[in-house]
């Protein structure tokens, strides 16, 4: 039983992936269920680990899975090429789930992709093509809802894993409640996809997470709308590969005093993501969080550049190679390379399972607006300026250990 509260976190979860038919939100279905069947274990997910696992977490085996799409590709067409492409999922894992997929495709709604620039496909459907902000929110809205009462879920955990938008320009503009709120009253086509679900979740009570760089959340705005309904949320941009080590290795310079003269990052990588990416608007807010994890720990870094490439015959499988040029004593330049190949999707979907389970639990436990706990899974956390890796880890160990 947890501190401060009598009942248990429930079983009955419910999990809204906004993106569900996409590589991030297919493989954290495919691993949840393949779980709850015995066809899996639980490497790669924090919540999984004894300091954290102590936490009265609602378990993968009962969270419920629906979601809104643009794409009309199904969960289950999906999984299968991400198995042709990239041998994950793997054929077994695939079939013990497909059941599961094919039901769980059926519940995905029409969503919105206003204003995210190379995200949108010829085949995509859209609801804001027809209607109002105002009216697209309120749709949003009653999906949430719809979904929670069908289901008969205790709670509704809505997570943004949908490709990553421009960057919104002046997003000052939108900086109280009331600003937003107008915004959205006047039918502003300013405002993107991400912004509309995470007021639509605050609105409804739902705890949001965004995955993505996209703005979403990141707005003053709805970061007052969920103080105010008290509301726990957070984000943004998950920390999954390059930048993952990077924030572990950085302190390392950091903390014996050599100086990083240049740090080159360049990613590789051929999925959907990597294609949206191509486009110089939609990749604005991933370099920047990518970039400013070294900006923040190595302040006096002369040369920091990342950059990300498509490169269509690797399709999931990311490659960052990254090259660090350092002085130390008398001057002395070394160098270190490492090269960073990874399964973009399985790294992310464990994430998006612990996320998930760790913001109900920051829920049942009444912890509105911002979780600075949950800051070592992003890489630009919101609210938190620290990005040293294992800081940001003791945070939470220290939750876990504060309300085990
Ligand atoms: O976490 P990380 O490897 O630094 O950054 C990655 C990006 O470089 C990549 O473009 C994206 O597809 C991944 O989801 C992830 O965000």
């Amino acid at each position: 039983m947890s501190q401060g509260t009598d009942r248990p976190v429930d079983e009955r979860t419910g999990v809204w992936l906004v993106g569900a038919r996409g590589n991030v939100a297919t493989m954290a279905i495919v691993g949840a269920r393949a779980i709850a069947r015995g066809r899996t274990g639980t490497t790669g997910m924090v919540t999984e680990r004894e300091q954290v696992s102590s936490l009265d977490l609602p378990p993968v085996e009962g969270l419920v899975f629906g979601g809104h799409d643009i794409e009309p590709e199904s969960i289950v067409a999906q999984a299968e090429r991400q198995r042709d492409r990239n041998g994950v999922p793997d054929a077994d894992a695939l079939e013990a789930v497909r059941d599961d997929l094919a039901e769980i495709d059926e519940r995905i709604e029409v969503g919105t992709a206003i204003n995210c620039g190379a995200a949108l496909s010829e085949e995509s459907e859209r609801l804001d093509e027809d209607l109002a902000i105002r009216e697209v929110v309120e749709q949003i809205g009653d999906d949430y809802e719809s979904f929670r009462d069908r289901h008969d879920l205790e709670r509704l955990v809505v997570v943004n894993v949908a490709s990553t938008e421009p960057e919104l320009p002046d997003p000052e503009r939108y900086d109280s409640r009331d600003a937003l709120e107008r915004a959205i009253d006047e039918d502003d086509r300013d405002l993107p996809a991400s912004v509309c679900y995470a007021y639509a979740a605050i609105a409804g009570g739902h705890p949001f997470v965004n995955f993505t760089p996209s703005t979403g959340n990141a707005l003053g705005g709805i970061r007052e709308f969920a103080a105010e309904n008290e509301v726990p949320h957070t984000g943004r941009d998950a920390k999954t590969g390059e930048t993952l080590v990077k924030s572990a290795l950085a302190p390392m310079f950091a903390g014996r005093n050599l100086h990083v003269m240049s740090w080159e990052g360049h990613n590789i990588l051929g999925n959907a993501d990597g294609l949206v990416l191509e486009d110089e608007a939609n990749a604005a807010g991933k370099l920047a969080t990518k970039g400013d994890v070294l900006e923040s720990i190595l302040p006096d870094i002369d040369h920091n550049r990342v950059r990300i490439d498509y490169t269509p015959s690797l399709a999931d499988w990311k490659t960052a190679w990254d090259y660090i040029h350092f002085e130390g004593f008398l001057e002395t330049e070394m160098k270190m390379q490492f090269t960073w190949e990874g399964s973009d999707s399985a790294l992310a979907a464990p994430l998006v399972l612990d996320l998930v389970r760790l913001i109900a639990h920051a829920d049942e436990h009444g912890h509105g607006g911002l979780q600075p706990q949950l800051a070592s899974f992003f890489k630009a956390p919101l609210g938190v300026e620290e990005h040293d890796f294992s800081l940001q880890l003791n945070r939470l160990y220290d939750y876990a250990e504060r309300y085990r």
